[in-house]
């Protein structure tokens, strides 16, 4: 049995679409503050069985105890986290609490019940502004908000609670720029806020939910003047969880990028989306956005040889399936 923390999420969700086609059994916590259940039963309709659902926060050491007793939890993937950067600026001892302290009482909660195989979401925003690129995982860790900071210090985390435990099994997972949803349209990102992120802004522009999109910046030192991410497909990335699951098969704790190692322009993505969805995405184009680098993009050469990983699926694939969830659900969730 899988603990997958954060189950009820975007990423979570496809990551237990993942492990139940792989054959495996997955019980799902989360507390419900940044996703909706019904993600839950869309899992059921898309694999014809559920995942156990229980809700609860990571910081209750003794409730995760009991479920990982219960279930006879033999991994645990955590996802579970806020991840809004400009939030994180504003309320840094929330973000510490939630994903710093959330991370201890879970690990201590695995250690008292023998539990020693973890697979943590990092975030290539720890390693800040590139030094160079393709970001490497020998690229030293420098992040600029307080969201990157909680990643960085669980790394560290995880890294000292591995030195002075041989037996652990820890994967940290450094995702790129998640985007796209499952083929079927019936799970997918279903931000409760306004979104900060590119892809749900511009499906909600093509869907009509809000007018324009506003580009943050066209004079980057790019080809195109508009900021370059490296754009992974969430199925490609939850595939790789499933990797990463295998390799901790022996004791150690590795550091693997999760990215394609191709970037696109925002511009490219306008237009791509423009492409799949037949419909107008209009833009203006706006002031830098703070703290936004010109350009990031993955050297996923680790995760393949490591993991044997790849990620397959384009940029033309991530729009269509973003855009197929956005007409399936033009309000998400709600409704559901
Ligand atoms: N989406 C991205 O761009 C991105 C990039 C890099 C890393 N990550 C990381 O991947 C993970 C999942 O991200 P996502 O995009 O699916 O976000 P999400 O908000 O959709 O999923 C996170 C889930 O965790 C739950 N949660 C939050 N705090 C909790 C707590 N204390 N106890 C129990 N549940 C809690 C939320 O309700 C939510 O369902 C996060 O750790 C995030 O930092 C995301
Ligand atoms: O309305 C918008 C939103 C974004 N952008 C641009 O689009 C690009 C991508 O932005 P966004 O989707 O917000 O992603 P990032 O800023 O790269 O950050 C994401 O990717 C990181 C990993 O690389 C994660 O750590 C962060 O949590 C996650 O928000 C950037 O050039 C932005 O300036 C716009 O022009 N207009």
């Amino acid at each position: 049995m899988i603990l997958l923390t954060g189950g009820a999420g975007y990423i979570g969700s496809h990551i237990a679409v993942v492990l139940l086609d792989a054959g495996l059994d997955v019980v799902a916590v989360d507390n419900l503050s940044n996703s909706n259940s019904a993600s839950l039963e869309r899992i059921r309709a898309i694999c014809g069985r559920s995942v156990i659902f229980r809700h609860a926060d990571i910081r209750n050491e003794e409730a995760i105890y009991q479920i990982l007793r219960a279930h006879d939890v033999t991994a645990v993937i955590h996802l579970a986290g806020l991840k809004a950067v400009g939030e994180s600026t504003a309320q840094p001892i929330t973000y510490y609490d939630n994903n710093v302290v959330g991370t201890m009482r879970l690990v201590s909660a695995m250690t008292r019940a023998s539990v020693k195989t973890l697979v943590f979401s990092s975030s290539a925003t720890v390693y800040g502004t590139p030094a160079y690129l393709p970001l490497d995982e020998k690229h030293p860790v420098a992040p600029i908000n307080p969201y990157g900071r909680t990643k960085y210090f669980i790394e560290e985390i995880l890294k000292d609670l591995h030195e002075s435990d041989k037996d652990w099994r820890i994967a940290i997972l450094r995702y790129f720029n998640p985007v796209g949803a499952h083929e079927s349209g019936l799970i997918g990102e279903d931000p409760l806020d306004v979104p900060n992120n590119l892809l749900p802004i511009v499906a909600q522009v093509a869907i009509g939910r809000r007018p324009k999109v506003h580009v943050w910046g066209n004079d980057y030192d790019t080809p195109d003047g508009t900021g370059i991410r490296d754009f992974i497909h969430v199925v490609d990335l939850a595939s790789g969880h499933l990797s990463a699951l295998s390799q901790l098969r022996q004791p150690g704790l590795l550091t693997v990028n999760l990215g394609t190692g191709s970037g696109s322009s925002v511009m490219d993505v306008i237009q791509t989306f423009k492409e799949v969805s037949g419909r107008p995405v209009p833009y203006v184009i706006d002031q830098r956005r703070v703290g936004d680098v010109a350009t990031c993009y993955a050297d996923p050469t680790l995760a393949k040889n490591l993991l044997g990983w790849t990620s397959t699926r384009s940029l033309t694939q991530m729009c269509a399936d973003h855009w197929h969830f956005q007409m399936k659900n033009p309000n998400g969730y709600r409704g559901a």
